[in-house]
């Protein structure tokens, strides 16, 4: 896994190189490089060369999506159906069409074209879909057509793609937006990659226990980014009580993590942006078991090891390669205000070579 990070690192260094010193789109690189991750792991190929285009189309798809999903019109809808229905504008139902249609197409394709081309008979799987339709032939062979469905096929690629992507680009970009914002922080991560890296190989996954303020960097930035306030929705399976509330069975219920990340008794002035809370006496990095931006539970967050992984490959090689400052425009904004506060706005930087 850590070597098909590492390709997107060089892939996203290659470009960054193309313009250093001026001011260039870090987002729209990190967003390719993300997307490049999960597709090999998904359907074996990265996005370049033609599978550019392939990118980009999807890419404005998404931008246009996540726009259409945060009108009034869908917020009322969401929480007031009868009232949102009268609202003018494009309905949930019209979009979740609209979507539907758009995404399954893509997916649909990936698939045919593997079930085209696969080995049937070689032991090696290259990729999540390969494995899943030859497991999907054995147990066909075995009399068993509804466990491992095209339909589900399919549910899953969407779900694997869509959990992966969007969360950890987010999550990049908003550690880039926080430390960009923070006097003295790019300094002591230089001070301590220099220290323990250098400058004539790339940072892996061997060298995270010995890189604790960049461990505590991106654990601050998750803390603070809180990408998903609200989180999933699920039901108890039993009647339960929890801290002395008696709740039935088959009740809506949120683990809400944002209150838990946000709460002053263990993170003391919880709004402001502090790695170093995440450091002991000792210098080493402290384990907080508050700190849960991929959820807790049986229901936490399956791509959690992937996720924290290419914060980390990604965020350490970047910052022990480049220094990045503003671009003309300032510091990339950190404000959370506007309707759609989860994802940072779009924001140019300029990078120049460290060693
Ligand atoms: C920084 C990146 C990420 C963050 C912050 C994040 C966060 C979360 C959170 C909060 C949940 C909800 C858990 C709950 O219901 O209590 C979740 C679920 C999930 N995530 Fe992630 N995630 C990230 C990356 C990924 C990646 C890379 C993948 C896939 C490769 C992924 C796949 C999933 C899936 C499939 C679920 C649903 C799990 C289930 O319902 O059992 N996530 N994630």
């Amino acid at each position: 896994m850590q070597q098909k990070i590492l390709i997107e690192v060089e892939e996203a260094f290659r470009k960054f190189d193309e313009h250093l010193g001026e001011e260039q789109d870090v987002p729209a690189v990190v967003n390719n490089a993300v997307a490049s991750v999960i597709n090999q792991i998904v359907f074996g190929y990265r996005f370049d060369g033609e599978k550019q285009e392939e990118f980009e189309k999807l890419r404005d798809l998404m931008e246009y999506q996540e726009k259409a999903f945060t009108t009034f019109k869908v917020h009322v809808q969401v929480f007031a159906p009868k009232i949102g229905q009268w609202l003018p504008g494009k309905s949930l139902d019209d979009l979740l069409g609209e979507w539907k249609a758009n995404f399954h197409t893509f997916f649909n394709t990936q698939i045919e074209n593997h079930r085209q081309k696969i080995d049937f008979d070689s032991e090696e799987n290259l990729d999540y879909a390969e494995a899943y339709l030859k497991e999907q032939r054995k147990q066909e062979a075995a009399g068993e057509f509804e466990l491992f469905s095209n339909q589900q096929l399919m549910n899953t690629c969407l779900d694997l793609w869509f959990a992966g992507l969007s969360t950890t680009n987010t999550t990049l970009n908003w550690i880039i937006c926080y430390i960009m914002n923070s006097p003295g922080v790019q300094e002591k991560m230089k001070e301590e990659l220099d220290r323990v890296v250098g400058g004539d190989r790339l940072v892996a996954m061997s060298d995270k226990n010995e890189l604790p303020y960049m461990n505590a960097v991106i654990n601050e930035s998750q803390r603070c980014a809180n990408i998903v306030p609200i989180n999933l929705f699920h039901a108890t399976t039993k009647d339960t009580v929890i801290n002395g509330y008696p709740i039935k069975k088959g009740t809506g219920v949120i683990a809400q993590i944002s209150t838990v990340m946000l709460d002053e008794k263990t993170f003391p002035d919880p709004y402001k942006f502090n790695p170093d809370r995440f450091i002991d006496e000792d210098g080493k990095l402290k384990k907080v078991e508050e700190l849960c931006p991929f959820s807790i539970g049986k229901r936490q967050c399956l791509g959690e090891g992937l996720a924290r992984m290419e914060l980390f490959l990604f965020i350490s090689n970047m910052f022990n390669r480049y220094k990045v400052s503003p671009s003309s425009a300032g510091p990339p904004s950190i404000d959370k205000t506007d309707k759609v506060g989860v994802f940072p706005r779009k924001f140019n930087a300029i990078l120049t070579k460290r060693h």
